[in-house]
């Protein structure tokens, strides 16, 4: 699937789009793995009923409300937060026309204390999409490890859905969660 930039209000005017909405929820961390690897940030993704990789939210309809109010309900249903996202938190938007569907991806990124994300984290076991549509919270590794390969060029080898591989290199990228030269590494040695 190619996905596009678009911006927020170009992709509102697209005719018979459906469109989605996404966030990054992230905290930044003092721990340490083994005592001695950074963690830096603790980044959420969730792995879905499918097998794959994704953010939180799902389908919105524009015509239902804004996009941040579809977002807001999608996220409680799956996470069972109520994080009050707006549209000050909206990082970008893209659009994809390639059969069966045309998809217009709208991506939001949400920093917290570590602790309002363990929050999360603990409760979303109990919202109402655990072990249906959302088999569990994951948290993203945003080191290499010295084998070159075990980390994040593991993590980004895996099966993502829609554009949520590029969201999130996006994101790593423009809030500076990861450093250029180890995300550009961390590409190249991902199966990909
Ligand atoms: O994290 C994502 N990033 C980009 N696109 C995504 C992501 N998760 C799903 N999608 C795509 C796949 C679908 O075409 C739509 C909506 O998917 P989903 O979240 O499963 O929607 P519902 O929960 O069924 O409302 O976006």
């Amino acid at each position: 699937m190619n996905f596009g930039p678009v911006s927020r209000q170009d992709s509102l005017q697209l005719k018979g789009y459906r469109h989605a909405c996404h966030v990054m929820i992230y905290a930044p961390s003092d721990e340490k793995l083994f005592g001695k690897i950074p963690i830096r940030y603790a980044v959420l993704m969730q792995l879905r009923f499918d097998g794959r990789l994704g953010f939180p939210g799902g389908f919105v309809d524009p015509a239902d409300g804004s996009l941040e109010e579809g977002l807001n309900r999608e996220v409680g249903e799956e996470l069972g937060a109520g994080l009050a996202l707006a549209e000050s938190d909206h990082m970008c938007t893209h659009a994809c026309s390639t059969p069966p569907q045309k998809l217009v991806t709208h991506f939001y990124t949400k920093k917290l204390s570590l602790a309002e994300l363990q929050d999360i984290e603990r409760g979303a076991v109990t919202a109402r999409e655990h072990g249906k549509e959302v088999m569990g919270l994951v948290r993203v590794p945003l080191y290499t490890l010295r084998d070159g390969i075990g980390g994040l060029p593991a993590f980004l080898s895996n099966s993502f859905v829609g554009n949520a591989r590029c969201q999130l290199v996006d994101a790593l990228r423009s809030l500076q969660l990861v450093r250029e030269p180890w995300l550009q590494l961390a590409i190249k040695h991902s199966h990909r």
